[in-house]
């Protein structure tokens, strides 16, 4: 009997796309239909939030908030079923989500040698795995201009806003009132749009939007993506 030791080929699938169109949800879902790795950059610059604010660090000051970007010790899981970030040891999955640190996150995003740090060690995560989905704002330009596939997800403001309301809801965190709501997802994304294009595709991205999709439509159209532009066959089976 000859032993199968055919490897998996290589795929990255580059995923972009405002706050709240569905980025991590469906790029999760993606990954496990591909037998792929899961990279959530959003939770990088979010880790680097946490961290500056634990440690005092003075957020008009962007030398320091560099700084301290490139000495973080972090440690992000890359399963898609396991949802997991540690810095300098302490589990910060929970705590990167928290208001104060979705309100601080467009601040150290923005400064660009920060960006850069992260850029580095997205990049060497996506050449360790292989195979790996990576979403975010800059996935499709920046980080893996030349990756396999490469998707802009978009949905209305309005829908953004009402999924984001739905999730917060569900996750038991409250209500948020309008202009609260309005503020971090609306107000993040202009912000973070500063530093990275997101509301437009580049050139050679596919363009999904997802307003008037519910979950699984919007999974199988990304998926049809990355098929039309890979020619990778997804694998059937369970996505969410
Ligand atoms: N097509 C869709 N239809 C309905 N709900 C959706 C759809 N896509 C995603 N959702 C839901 O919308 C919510 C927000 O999605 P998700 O957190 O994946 O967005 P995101 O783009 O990663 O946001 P952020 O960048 O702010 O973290 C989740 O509850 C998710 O299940
Ligand atoms: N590639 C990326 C990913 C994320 N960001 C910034 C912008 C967001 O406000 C923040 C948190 O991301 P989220 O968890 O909402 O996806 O991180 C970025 O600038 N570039």
């Amino acid at each position: 009997m000859t032993e199968n030791t055919e490897q998996p080929a290589a795929l990255v699938v580059a995923v972009d796309g405002p706050s709240g169109s569905g980025k991590s949800s469906v790029s999760k879902a993606v990954a496990r239909r591909l037998r792929a790795a899961y990279l959530d950059t959003g939770a990088m610059y979010r880790a680097v939030a946490w961290h500056v604010l634990q440690e005092g660090v003075d957020l008009a000051d962007a030398d320091a908030i560099a700084a301290a970007a490139r000495a973080m010790d972090l440690d992000q899981s890359t399963d898609p079923d396991v949802e997991r970030v540690a810095v300098g040891g302490v589990d910060v999955t929970a705590a990167i989500r928290e208001d104060r640190v979705t309100e601080t996150v467009s601040t150290v995003a923005v400064v660009i040698p920060v960006r850069e740090e992260l850029q580095r060690r997205q990049r060497e995560a996506i050449a360790a795995a292989g195979r790996m989905v990576a979403e975010g704002r800059d996935i499709t330009t920046v980080v893996a201009p030349d990756a396999h596939a490469r998707v802009l997800l978009t949905a209305s403001e309005e829908a953004r806003l009402a999924r984001r309301s739905g999730q917060l809801r569900r996750a038991g965190a409250g209500e948020r009132d309008a202009g609260t709501l309005h503020r971090q997802v609306a107000g993040r994304d202009a912000r973070d749009s500063t530093v990275s294009t997101f509301d437009r595709p580049a050139e050679g991205v596919a363009l999904v939007d997802s307003t008037e999709l519910d979950f699984e439509q919007t999974v199988a159209a990304v998926l049809a993506a990355v098929e039309d532009q890979a020619g990778i066959p997804a694998v059937k089976g369970q996505g969410r």
